[in-house]
């Protein structure tokens, strides 16, 4: 079965990083976006994984996973250079009902890391559901360039019109040709 795209809330959601080196890093830096309700288990932690856990006051554990680590959390990220970890963590997950990203294999994820594009309000995420990450990477910097940084201040003037009129046939059709009108200004047509 394929992934089912989803955008998570992750308030009040405890988030643990297994794993603390290249690879971490970069999850954790995409990861700072959208919580700050992180931590990271791994004996040896990169500079990098370290300035973000000093900057950002994470909770570090500098040493091994031990079993039941995973057991407060409702997400794990395993970011071992190790698959058979991976594996570990991955099922003891699936036991207690936790997500679980591994960076090896998607047979260990219950979820991946998408490459994704944020301007204000909008995020655009592309998944090639692990068949090639790089051609999702350059499919991001491809598309980036296509959006207009005035879509941040479009969508707060959009999300102001939706709250402030009364639901309705009316408030539809209004936020309907001004969504056209701009998508038209910037790709120059609009597909129905
Ligand atoms: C999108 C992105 C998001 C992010 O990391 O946040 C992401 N990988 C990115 C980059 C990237 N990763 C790799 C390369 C080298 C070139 C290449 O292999 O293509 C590059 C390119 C680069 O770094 O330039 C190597 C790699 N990646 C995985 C494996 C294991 C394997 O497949 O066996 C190996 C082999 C390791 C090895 O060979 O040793 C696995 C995963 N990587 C995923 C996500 C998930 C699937 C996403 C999807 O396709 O849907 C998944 C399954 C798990 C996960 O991580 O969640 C981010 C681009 C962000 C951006 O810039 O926009
Ligand atoms: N998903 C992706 O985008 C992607 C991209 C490239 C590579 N990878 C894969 O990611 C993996 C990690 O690569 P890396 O460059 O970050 O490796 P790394 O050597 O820089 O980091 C490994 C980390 O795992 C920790 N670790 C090892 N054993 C542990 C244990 N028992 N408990 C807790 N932590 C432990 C280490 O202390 C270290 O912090 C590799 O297997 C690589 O194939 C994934």
């Amino acid at each position: 079965m394929a992934y089912f795209p989803a955008f998570i809330n992750l308030n009040n959601k405890k988030v643990l990083l297994v794993g603390a080196g290249n690879i971490a890093g970069e999850k954790l830096e995409k990861l700072l976006i959208f919580t700050k309700n992180i931590t990271v288990i791994a004996p040896e932690v990169s500079d990098k994984v370290k300035i973000l856990v000093e900057e950002n006051r994470l909770t570090l554990h500098k040493r091994k996973y031990l079993q039941k680590d995973i057991e407060s959390f409702s997400v794990v990220i395993v970011a071992v250079d190790d698959l058979s970890m991976q594996k570990e963590i991955y099922e003891e997950c699936q036991k207690h009902n936790i997500l679980c990203n591994s960076v090896d294999s998607v047979e260990y994820c219950d979820f991946i890391f998408p490459s994704y594009i944020k301007k204000g309000s909008l995020t655009i995420a592309i998944s090639t559901s692990g068949s090639s990450p790089s051609v999702a990477k350059y499919l991001r910097l491809a598309i980036e360039n296509l959006i207009p940084d005035s879509i941040e201040s479009f969508l707060d003037e959009m999300k102001k019109i939706r709250s402030t009129l009364p639901k309705g046939k009316e408030r539809m059709k209004l936020l309907d040709e001004k969504a056209k009108k701009y998508i038209d200004t910037i790709f120059k047509f609009t597909q129905h």
